[in-house]
């Protein structure tokens, strides 16, 4: 069976899926979401062939980070046979309710582009690079069942989302789009530099929306995720099996 790489954001993230794992000890490491990063001694080994890394906040430290970890298991001659962003995320009202789980079935990068006088345009339509990555398909629907999650387009933003007119926009380039969060792209683009396939969850804590903190719902949303993961792990270990 493949070994399975969790790539999460921050500690917080981390311990509700090693949670999920049994796996939670290890490094004493109190960091809340929003403290500074600490990108060392972050992984969480779990007993069933997952591992567990605080990848950082934002697109660009969580490719540096996975690609990392993806290289050195290469070179160790024990390589991740799946990759799977997870964590937080703000939901597309009403669709993603807060306390909610989503799977992506796009990862989409949503602000890789220009803006111009008549609106966004992609990297993709500059004619560079790419802007989504697509999870199997089997596994998208496999792990939404066992988990009781929606399925649908998860974008990676650089910027979270703070007005009614930006998620009003980004539902309208995005139609299929059920939440936003920060890193599922960069990780998709680290995996598939290495050939890898990709996953993401995502526990939805807020709104996509106005900005409003304070009525952001962590708790509620890391106890999703925890549970969900429960779920979602005796899956990732038989398609793993059965389908690599
Ligand atoms: O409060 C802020 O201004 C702020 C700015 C940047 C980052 C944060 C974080 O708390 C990190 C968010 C963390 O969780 C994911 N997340 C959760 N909700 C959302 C959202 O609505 N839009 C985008 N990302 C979200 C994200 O993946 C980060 O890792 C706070």
């Amino acid at each position: 069976m493949g070994r399975v790489l969790v790539a999460t954001a921050v500690s917080v993230e981390r311990n509700a899926v090693a949670t999920a794992l049994g796996a939670l000890s290890l490094e004493s490491d109190d960091e809340a979401l929003g403290a500074p990063h600490r990108p060392s001694g972050t992984t969480a080994h779990g007993g069933r062939g997952v591992d567990v890394l605080i990848a950082g906040v934002g697109p660009a430290l969580a490719a540096a980070s996975t690609a990392s970890a993806l290289t050195a298991a290469a070179l160790q001659g024990n390589p991740y046979g799946l990759v799977v962003s997870a964590g937080i995320g703000g939901g597309f009202q009403p669709e993603a309710g807060v306390g909610s789980l989503v799977v992506a079935d796009e990862i989409v990068a949503a602000d890789l582009g220009a803006e111009t006088e008549d609106g966004f345009v992609s990297v993709t339509d500059l004619g560079f690079g790419t802007v989504r990555h697509h999870p199997p398909a089997d596994l998208v629907r496999l792990v939404g069942d066992a988990v009781g999650a929606r399925t649908g387009a998860v974008l990676t933003v650089s910027t979270v989302t703070g007005t009614a007119e930006r998620a009003r926009a980004l539902r309208e380039r995005h139609p299929g789009a059920l939440a936003e969060a920060m890193e599922g792209f960069g990780v998709a683009e680290a995996a598939a530099a290495h050939g890898v396939p990709v996953l993401e969850v995502r526990a939805i804590s807020n709104p996509v929306g106005p900005r409003d903190r304070a009525a952001w719902r962590i708790p509620d949303a890391l106890a999703a995720l925890t549970e969900g993961f429960g779920k979602l792990l005796p899956v990732l270990e038989s398609w793993n099996r059965h389908d690599q």
